[in-house]
């Protein structure tokens, strides 16, 4: 998959780049991450990419210019990578508060794109045309505010590079499709078996296979009981976890 990232400062993207299970699939060629700096198409000596906004107020605005033809330079570089440089294909994708919250759902259905451009703002934001003209989308992380929408842009590209085939090995996929969406995690353990005078619980050290399942699945719905009812009354369980929850309401019942 390709993702071209729109940001004066590509540095920061050296987190994704060059760590952990992203940039593992950057080295295997599975994922291409390239930063394309604005400043790089700006005509001027001062290699001006914002000024003060029409209207008065606070801080600067990113200009249109120097965006849209860095813009046209990711669409190229798409291209040259193979992707079909169209909005279903290859979306342009603004991080900005004002856009739709990131959610899992939506991670899954972007690991489907040849490829994204991800433009990243920072000041007070970018000149409303250049949006009008280009962005296909717009997406937040949340009701909270950052200084720019570098990091946005890395938890996005981490979050469905994670979601793409083959990234995260058999094991790992397999769980991610059975119990883990839309419950919280269970506890997890390992050496050594004593810490701070506590010991591991007892099932999971029994090789039983079936009864630690059932023991993480119990955990995995008490925590989520706890923690967020929100989620919980949203939980649509499987037929064979259905089976389960029964299993552990009898359970109780004793
Ligand atoms: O670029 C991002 N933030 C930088 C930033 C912060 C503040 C302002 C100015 N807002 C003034 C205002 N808002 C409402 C009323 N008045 C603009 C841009 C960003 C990208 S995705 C994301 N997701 C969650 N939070 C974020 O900040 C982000």
């Amino acid at each position: 998959m390709y993702f071209a990232v729109i940001s004066i400062f590509p540095e920061m993207f050296a987190t994704i780049r060059e760590f952990g299970i992203t940039g593992r699939a950057v080295t295997q060629k599975q994922v291409t991450i390239e930063c394309i700096n604005p400043r790089d198409f700006t005509s001027d000596n001062y290699r001006r990419i914002d000024e003060r906004p029409y209207g008065g107020g606070p801080g600067m605005v990113m200009m249109a210019e120097p965006l849209s033809q860095a813009i046209e330079d990711a669409r190229l570089r798409a291209s040259q990578h193979g992707c079909r440089v169209d909005k279903a294909h290859c979306p342009v994708i603004y991080m900005s508060p004002q856009g739709q919250t990131l959610s899992e759902s939506s991670v899954v259905d972007m690991t489907e794109y040849d490829g994204m451009i991800i433009l990243c703002g920072r000041y007070e934001g970018i000149d409303e045309r250049l949006l009008s003209q280009y962005v296909d989308m717009e997406i937040s992380l949340g009701d909270y505010v950052l200084t720019g929408g570098e990091l946005p842009a890395m938890v996005l590209m981490d979050s469905v590079i994670r979601r793409l085939p083959d990234i995260m090995g058999d094991d790992k996929s397999a769980e991610q499709d059975s119990f883990v969406d839309g419950l919280l995690d269970c506890p997890h353990y390992t050496k050594p078996h004593e810490f701070a005078g506590m010991a591991v619980p007892e099932v999971l050290l029994s090789g039983h296979h079936a009864n630690i399942a059932k023991w993480r699945f119990s955990q995995q719905v008490e925590r989520t009981q706890a923690r967020r009812p929100d989620l919980w009354q949203a939980f649509t369980p499987t037929v064979e976890q259905a089976k389960w929850l029964k299993a552990l309401a009898k359970a109780d019942k004793k």
